[in-house]
């Protein structure tokens, strides 16, 4: 559905992201990690077409998207949820919903559009909080609102920036059976980068390790679910204790987000499966 050939970006004429080749098959997940600053930002941007490649392309089932503007990405079907989840403090929730939901421009097949009402049955907690301006939310509620702004434009490809960046070990497992639930259950597409190989192993089909801007590792999500040591060894990261997988994707820079989980009410398990068990 979505693929990557020797993706090259950067910034004013340095190369930061040299020469990635990725697929994302339908329906499934793939989970690039990385440590700060081995370029995982700089390939979403570049697959949104929000940096251009320099060399390489990029392909949605076949259709190449390489040097269309980010707008024109957007509407082909690709939908990015961004780091720091980029909500806008003073409008509300239902504000935020009203100005993202669109028909959309690329072919959905019938009764597959994302609506707010479909959003909201996804995502129970932001249906209580209709009338709340995003700054009051939590961490973990502005990135539910995140990602329902972006499925409001019905994608077929989701970009996720670090989605459980500053998050608490409980928002995070949420973040994953969302993320479980939109792939298994409504055939999404999904990219996600995460510094977290915990959280990657937790729903990915696919892991791949960028190391300084170059794909240095992939692997197989039941290869990395049933010896999690697989992605710390190739990060030169200390072993994982037991719970990895449980506590999986605080992120290595979590904690930094002043929002995060501040006042959340208890949220529901979406899903109410356990992702390892596939
Ligand atoms: N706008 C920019 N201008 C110049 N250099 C940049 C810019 N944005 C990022 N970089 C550099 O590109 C490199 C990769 O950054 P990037 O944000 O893609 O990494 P990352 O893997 O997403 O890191 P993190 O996990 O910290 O978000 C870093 O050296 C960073 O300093």
């Amino acid at each position: 559905m979505l693929d990557l050939t020797g993706v090259t970006a950067g910034y004013g004429g340095g190369t930061v992201v040299h020469g990635v080749d990725l697929t994302v098959d339908a329906g499934t997940v793939h989970a690039v990690v990385g440590h700060n600053g081995a370029g995982k930002t700089t390939l979403v941007h570049a697959v949104a077409g929000l940096l251009p490649c320099s060399a390489g392309s990029v392909r949605l089932a076949g259709d190449d998207l390489t040097g269309r503007p980010a707008h024109r990405i957007a509407r082909a079907g690709v939908g990015l949820v961004p780091q720091g989840r980029r909500v806008f403090r003073r409008l509300t929730v239902a504000e935020h919903l009203r100005l993202a939901e669109r028909r959309p421009r690329h072919s959905v097949p019938a009764g597959t559009v994302w609506t707010t009402g479909r959003v909201l049955d996804l995502l129970p907690p932001l249906a209580g909080r209709l009338r709340q301006r995003a700054a009051t939310l939590s961490g973990g509620e502005q990135q539910m609102l995140a990602l329902a702004r972006a499925l409001l434009g019905s994608p077929r490809v989701l970009l996720l920036d670090e989605p459980t960046e500053g998050l608490s070990p409980a928002l995070t497992g949420l973040v994953q059976r969302l993320v479980t639930t939109l792939a298994e259950d409504d055939g999404m597409t999904v990219l996600l980068v995460s510094p977290s190989p915990g959280f990657a192993a937790s729903c990915a089909r696919t892991v791949s390790v960028l190391t300084s801007g170059r794909v240095t590792g992939r692997f197989g999500g039941a290869e990395v679910r049933a010896d999690p040591g697989v992605l710390h060894r190739a990060l030169d990261l200390a072993a994982p204790d037991s719970g990895a997988l449980a506590d999986a994707g605080s992120g290595a820079d979590g904690g930094a987000d002043p929002c995060a989980d501040g006042g959340a009410e208890p949220v529901s398990d979406p899903a109410g499966r356990d992702p390892r068990s596939r």
